[in-house]
């Protein structure tokens, strides 16, 4: 039996509530807006101490080098002094070695966290769409889901080592220069600065449109992955359509659209390349002239100067690392902000667990239970697609007692497969209950309410994979007798007998090996694998021959007594042998009754039973009524 949700987990919690969030458009650069550090330490909170030895160590390889110069200086004036110079050229190389040594370890242990973050952020994110809302996934095209949880993660990756500890390793080498540099003399440290100053506050203005761009070009893969994503989803109709130029064209505009930001990012990238190299040019010339100046009038020595030059290449690097790891820092923030608009988008309101086995469902499949059917009841529901739609149920009320058939036909667009959806709370009514057994499936846990339902789809969907794996999917625990004995009773077996891989045989890419009727089988195939006490069929005779649909029938006949079964169908042969039929039009309950009750009381169906909507397979309208023949012996 189903057991109850915690009041804590029934509500959402205040973050499922909001929707995608729309780009911080504030024109400062991200490195200087608070809440792209606070994303950024989110993410990198976790591996702190790694980041901390990793930083450490590529800091220690920077300082080391920075002692080089120093040693360099004594070479210089042991040289003029005609001092012996061996040990300390010995000392410079070791330094050189132990430098780059401990450089390379910080950088692995760096590229190491980065490769963590980017693996700990794409789990929350499978995590966060596979228990998307249903209604959640209509916000965001598939394809552009899959490029935020791959591409952008992808870039996420960065953000531990350019943008975060190259921009602390930076600034404390900058810093460290400049002191040094101070020490050797004041003077043409504040000629260095002036020059430097002026450029970095240049390169910051840049930044915002750097961020923009990166941000576009993120879009422009996204619109790329989208239209792929429908092309191969609905690939044989491209083909028989000769649709794959129109379809290309499409994709195309994504590539486009992510190669010319790319570009403008790549512009402003080089820009800023050159814009160091320019300033400390600018810097050289500077401080040559000053220094120059200074050494004639004995100010300083000749050594001081060339140690001070050396410095002042030495400030390239970290100037360098810093100017790119705000460019990064600019990168990942739009990317981050592509991702935290993702993880914004609503969950179901029960906490993601891992995969377990499900009470009452993988116990039944064991053989260990036997279900017991289970009752549905619609109170006053009234429901709309979220988005600008028309009410789908007017205020519907309708009871589907336990055990036996109960079928929902009317004209399309009725509201028919929405009944299905809010049964397993695939979306929430505005008004009304649904009760389950008599109580509101609001108050029961979504995973054993659900695993209460065997649900077929109206296209049957089939995954990639084994037919194995498409019958078991979500059930790890499958005797093998009693797959057997679902594949017999969804008439699989002859099929699953030619195959030759049986039950292990692929079935391509959403089951395209398969034709429509052998997935409509596994489909149900795989419901029936669960005994649900609640089967809902929606129009899963709709592709089978009158054999295999008779088959089909018996099969639903013969489970009636310990599972409630729900159909949804067209075809009187389908419908007619139901305990009772809900006849729906216009998103209102019409009339209920059995199938001779409703010929002879209610006109929509009398007119649904003549015309096409519910004829018996193979025969003339005419003879439609005799619905008893039909479920005699089938068409
Ligand atoms: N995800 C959705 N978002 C918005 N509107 C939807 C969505 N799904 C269905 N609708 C609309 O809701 C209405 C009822 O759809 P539903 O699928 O329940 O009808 P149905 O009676 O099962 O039709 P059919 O017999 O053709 O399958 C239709 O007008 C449909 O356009």
């Amino acid at each position: 039996m189903l057991g109850t949700v915690p009041e804590a987990a029934r509500e959402p919690d205040a973050r499922e509530e909001h929707g995608p969030e729309p780009p911080a458009e504030t024109g400062r650069p991200a490195i200087l807006r608070a809440e792209a550090w606070r994303d950024m330490l989110r993410y990198l909170r976790p591996q702190r101490r790694l980041i901390l030895v990793g930083g450490g160590l590529s800091l220690l390889g920077g300082f080391s080098g920075l002692i080089q110069p120093v040693i360099a200086k004594s070479v210089v004036e042991n040289l003029e002094s005609r001092t012996p110079v061996m040990s300390a050229l010995i000392a410079l190389t070791a330094l050189v070695l132990v430098s780059a040594v401990v450089g390379a370890i910080g950088t692995f242990i760096l590229m190491r966290v980065s490769e963590s973050v980017v693996l700990s952020t794409r789990r929350e994110v499978i995590r966060r769409v596979l228990w998307l809302r249903v209604s959640e996934t209509d916000k965001i095209p598939p394809g552009d889901l899959m490029s935020r949880a791959t591409a952008d993660t992808t870039l996420m990756r960065s953000a531990v080592t350019t943008a975060i500890v190259e921009t602390v390793n930076g600034s404390v080498m900058l810093v460290a220069i400049l002191v040094l540099m101070g020490f050797m003399d004041w003077v043409l440290l504040l000629t260095t600065l002036a020059v430097v100053l002026l450029g970095g506050v240049l390169v910051a203005t840049g930044l915002p449109q750097l961020e923009n761009a990166a941000r576009r070009a993120q879009e422009g893969v996204a619109e790329l992955s989208t239209a792929l994503e429908r092309a191969l989803g609905t690939f044989r109709t491209i083909k028989a359509s000769g649709a794959e130029e129109a379809e290309a064209e499409i994709a195309e505009r994504g590539a486009r659209h992510a190669w010319q930001h790319s570009l403008k990012v790549a512009r402003l990238d080089s820009l800023v390349g050159a814009f160091i190299t320019v300033t400390i040019q600018v810097a050289f010339l500077a401080v040559l002239g000053v220094g120059g100046a200074r050494v004639a009038s004995d100010a300083m020595s000749l050594g001081s100067l060339i140690a001070f030059l050396l410095y002042l290449f030495y400030l390239v690097p970290p100037l360098g690392a810093l100017v790119t790891a705000m460019i990064r820092f600019n990168v990942v923030a739009a990317a981050m902000s592509r991702v935290g608009e993702l993880l914004r988008l609503r969950t179901e309101p029960y906490s993601p667990a891992p995969v377990r086995p499900v009470p009452g469902r993988d116990a039944a499949a064991a053989g260990r239970d036997a279900p017991v059917p289970a009752s549905v009841t619609f109170e006053d529901v009234v429901f709309r697609y979220p988005g600008e739609g028309p009410v789908v149920h007017h205020g519907i009320s309708f009871e589907v007692p336990a055990a036996g058939m109960t079928a929902f036909v009317g004209p399309s667009g009725a509201g028919k497969s929405t009944v299905f959806s809010l049964i397993e709370r695939f979306y929430e009514p505005q008004g009304g209950t649904v009760r389950l057994d008599g109580r509101d499936i609001r108050d029961l846990d979504l995973g054993e309410l659900r695993g209460a339902i065997g649900y077929v789809e109206q296209d049957a969907p089939v995954l990639a994979g084994t037919i194995r794996d498409n019958l078991c999917i979500g059930m790890p625990y499958v005797e093998e007798g009693e797959l057997r004995r679902v594949v017999g009773q969804a008439r699989l077996d002859g099929l699953v007998d030619r195959l030759p891989h049986g039950l292990d045989t692929e079935v391509g890419h959403r089951g395209t090996k398969l034709s429509g009727g052998e997935r409509q089988r596994v489909a149900v195939a795989r419901a029936l694998l669960r005994r649900p006490r609640l089967l809902l069929l929606d129009e899963v005779t709709s592709q089978l021959d009158a054999r295999n649909e008779n088959a089909l029938r018996e099969v639903i006949t013969g489970i009636t007594a310990q599972t409630t079964v729900v159909v949804v169908a067209h075809r009187l042969s389908t419908v007619s042998m139901a305990d009772r039929i809900v006849v729906m039009d216009g998103g209102r309950i019409r009339a209920v009754g059995t199938h001779e009750e409703l010929l002879s009381e209610d006109a929509l169906y009398r007119e649904l039973a003549a015309t096409q909507m519910l004829l018996p397979v193979s025969e003339p309208a005419a003879t439609t009524v005799r619905a008893n023949d039909i479920l005699g012996e089938g068409p």
